[in-house]
C-alpha cells in the first residue's frame, strides 16, 4: 500500500480495472467522452463499476457536461467523484456538487505559472484540483495525449486542499515527477497503454509499483 494516492484513469476492460485494483491503485476512472478512445456508455461503466470495492474510489471523467449527460451517468452506480475536464466555471462546479452530492475535481490544464496560480479560482468549489497538462489548440481531447507539463512549476506551490498531478506520467517517470512537484496524487492514463484506449496490465502493475517505491 502506497502513502500516495494513485489513479489508473481511462479503464473500460474488467481485467484492466481488476488489475488496477489489484495493484493496490486507490482510485480509478472511467471516460465518459465520446470523442475519447476511451469512453465508455453507461451501461458498460455499470458492470465495471460493480466490480470495484468499496476501499477503491471511483472517478467519472466527463468534459463540459449537461445535466442530462451526468444525470444519465450517475444512474450507472457508485461514482465518488466526478473529474471536470472541460472549461467548467467554478459556479458550474458547485452547482454540480449541489445536484448530485458526489466529489467534484477540477482538471486544470498547465502551460504556465499562471495556470497554477489559476487555479485558486476553484478553491472553494473544487474537491480535488488535477493538475494536467495542456493539450495543443483544436486537438480533439483536454487530457489523455500522454503530454506533460513543467513538474518545477508546481515546486512553491502552496495546497490549499487536495490535489494531484496527471500528464505524460508513466512507470519510469512517476518517480521523478513526484520528486519534483510533491504531489499527493498522481494520476495515469497513456502511460499505462500500449495504445490510444487500450490498456496494458503490466504497465498498470509496474505504475503503482514505482508510485509504491517513492
Ligand atoms: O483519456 C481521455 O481520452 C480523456 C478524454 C477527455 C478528458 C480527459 C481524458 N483523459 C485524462 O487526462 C489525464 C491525463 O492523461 P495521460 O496520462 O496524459 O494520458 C488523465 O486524467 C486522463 O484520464
Amino acid at each position: 500500500m502506497s502513502r500516495l494516492a494513485i489513479k489508473i484513469c481511462g479503464l473500460s476492460t474488467p481485467d484492466t480495472l481488476d488489475a488496477a485494483i489489484g495493484a493496490g491503485a486507490s482510485h480509478v476512472g472511467f471516460v465518459h467522452f465520446a470523442k475519447s478512445p476511451r469512453h465508455v456508455e453507461a451501461d458498460r461503466l455499470a458492470a465495471l463499476l460493480d466490480r470495484a470495492p468499496s476501499h477503491v474510489k471511483t472517478v467519472g471523467v466527463v468534459v463540459d457536461p449537461d445535466d442530462a449527460t451526468l444525470d444519465h451517468l450517475l444512474r450507472a452506480g457508485r461514482l465518488d467523484a466526478l473529474q471536470l475536464h472541460g472549461k467548467e466555471t467554478p459556479e458550474r462546479l458547485a452547482a454540480i456538487a449541489r445536484r448530485y452530492g458526489v466529489a467534484v475535481w477540477k482538471a486544470v490544464a498547465v502551460k504556465t505559472a499562471e495556470d497554477i496560480r489559476a487555479s485558486g479560482l476553484y478553491r472553494d468549489v473544487a474537491d480535488l484540483i488535477l493538475f494536467d497538462a495542456k493539450t495543443p489548440d483544436g486537438a480533439d481531447l483536454p487530457g489523455g495525449m500522454g503530454l506533460r507539463f513543467d513538474w518545477t512549476l508546481l515546486r512553491d506551490y502552496r495546497a490549499a486542499g487536495p490535489w494531484g498531478l496527471s500528464g505524460g506520467l508513466d512507470p519510469h517517470n512517476v518517480a521523478e515527477a513526484v520528486r519534483i512537484s510533491g504531489a499527493p496524487l498522481v494520476d495515469v492514463s497513456s502511460g499505462v497503454e500500449n495504445a490510444p484506449g487500450i490498456k496494458d496490465m503490466d504497465k498498470i502493475v509496474a505504475f503503482c509499483k514505482a508510485v509504491q517505491h517513492i
